[in-house]
């Protein structure tokens, strides 16, 4: 399987409106606290403005609603594989990524046999406190040697200045979220995202 190289991050529909028509090919809908009626119109508002655009959308967390939505792909975290049940998700046709941040976890992941693994941090991020410190570039090149030729999603602290250095050192594809969501321009940075990324498409 194929990832786009800019794989963005948002934390609504809205945003998805806003920024998937600029030409986005890859987009998670990552909600952390909404109730369960909130969720659902959120997903099922993502699900027909990716399809209405060729975008790839990808649920973060929420993967019963997924299923229930006809979702195809989730992401989930370490904690999140304790409780989710990875039979139902395959059983539903559901594709699957998962995050990763020191061995133990790729080893986890690496078992669960997703459709791509993200290592992160890569760089210090500003959205949630963490308690990695920054995997750095080397650590991109060493997970590219262990989940090929599974995709590798690089994820933290990641600017247009920064992705070179991600593919060479092995990520398939940059996920982002503050620094465009945060940016003073979201829609110039999301077109200068799908720019940098260009040769890795
Ligand atoms: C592409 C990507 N990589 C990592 C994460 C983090 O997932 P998780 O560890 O479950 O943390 P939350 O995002 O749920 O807070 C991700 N969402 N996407
Ligand atoms: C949601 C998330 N997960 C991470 C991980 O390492 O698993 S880092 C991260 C935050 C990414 O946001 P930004 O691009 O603003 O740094
Ligand atoms: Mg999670």
């Amino acid at each position: 399987m194929r990832l786009d190289p800019f794989y963005l991050i948002v934390d609504s529909a809205a945003w998805i409106e806003r920024l998937v028509p600029l030409g986005v090919k890859l987009v998670q809908l990552r909600i952390k606290t909404m109730d369960e009626a909130g969720l659902r119109t959120e997903i099922r508002k993502a699900k027909a403005l990716c399809a209405q655009h060729q975008c790839q959308l990808i649920v973060n967390d929420h993967w019963r609603l997924a299923i229930e939505e006809g979702c195809a792909f989730v992401h989930l975290g370490q904690e999140d594989l304790q409780t989710a049940d990875l039979a139902w998700i395959r059983a539903a046709g559901m594709r699957l990524g998962l995050s990763t941040h020191d061995h133990v976890e790729l080893e986890t992941a690496m078992a669960a046999r997703p459709d791509y693994i993200a290592l992160g941090p890569v760089y210090p991020t500003i959205l949630k406190k963490m308690k990695w410190a920054p995997q750095g570039l080397e650590r991109i090149s060493e997970w590219k040697r262990r989940v090929a030729p599974i995709p590798l999603v690089a994820i933290g602290g990641l600017n247009p200045g920064r992705l070179v250095d991600a593919f060479e050192a092995g990520a398939d594809s940059a996920a982002v979220v503050t620094d465009i969501t945060l940016n003073v321009d979201p829609e110039a940075r999301t077109r200068e995202w799908i720019e940098k990324t260009k040769p890795w498409r």
